[in-house]
């Protein structure tokens, strides 16, 4: 499991220059003098970055304060929807009508230290990293959210190194950092590795020696 020091030492290690040959453009010509390969860091924006767990129970309280809920502490499994369902099968379309509504994504916390974290990680040497995000199929205010929520936490930089795809495998990248335990899509052998994003819904999970953790972005 990696705390956050250790992660940028081993991303500085990824991203170590390799010889020439195999990095050249056309007719031979060097594609990125000096010859290096650039490490390409896909993170992911809810759960990661911005605090979707902690904004969903803050609205959702709000909302309905004489409703059941779940504290993040007993949070478990990805969605959210699904254990308010087992709750009471009403609470599902409560839950959803949270990040349904206009504001939800704008108005997410930053996840502590996240901001400081991407802004370090993109002034590495050799490293490019991006946001890679899904939206929610009810499209009437998330996407733009997102993109406000990146210029206004990260900087205009930032939304220029956004990706917005509902399916994942399809971006090529070296590491993503992911708070989803299982991030499928039509390509079966994604080009990244994916670093599991410690959170409220997957700290129980056991350990998965194939699969690296980072526990926060605070170190
Ligand atoms: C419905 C739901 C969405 N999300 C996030 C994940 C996706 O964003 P991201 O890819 O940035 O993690 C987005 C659409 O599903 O909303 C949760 O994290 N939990 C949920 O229960
Ligand atoms: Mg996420």
């Amino acid at each position: 499991m990696f705390a956050l020091p250790r992660f940028l030492r081993f991303l500085r290690s990824r991203g170590s220059p390799v010889p020439p040959r195999y990095f050249s453009g056309a007719h031979g010509t060097p594609s990125r003098p000096p010859y290096t390969k650039r490490l390409r860091v896909l993170v992911d924006m809810d759960g990661v970055i911005a605090d979707f767990e902690g904004g969903f129970l803050k609205k959702y309280r709000a909302k309905y304060p004489n409703e059941p809920y779940i504290s993040l502490e007993n949070r478990r499994g990805f969605w959210v929807s699904n254990q308010y369902g087992e709750l009471r099968r009403d609470l599902c379309e409560k839950a959803i009508s949270i990040w349904e509504s206009k504001n939800f994504f704008i108005d997410l916390e930053p996840l502590p230290g996240s901001v400081a974290a991407l802004k370090e990680m993109s002034s590495m040497e050799n490293t490019d990293v991006f946001i890679c995000t899904s939206p929610i199929k009810q499209y009437s205010f998330c996407p733009f959210e997102k993109y406000a929520w990146i210029e206004k936490h990260l900087g205009w930089e930032f939304v220029e190194q956004t990706i917005l795809t509902r399916d994942k495998t399809l971006v090529s990248g070296d590491l993503l950092i992911d708070d989803k335990p299982d991030i499928l899509g039509v390509e079966p052998n994604p080009t990244w590795e994916h670093v599991l994003f410690t959170a409220c819904h997957n700290k129980d999970l056991p350990p998965c020696p194939s699969r690296r953790r980072l526990l926060s972005w605070n170190s």
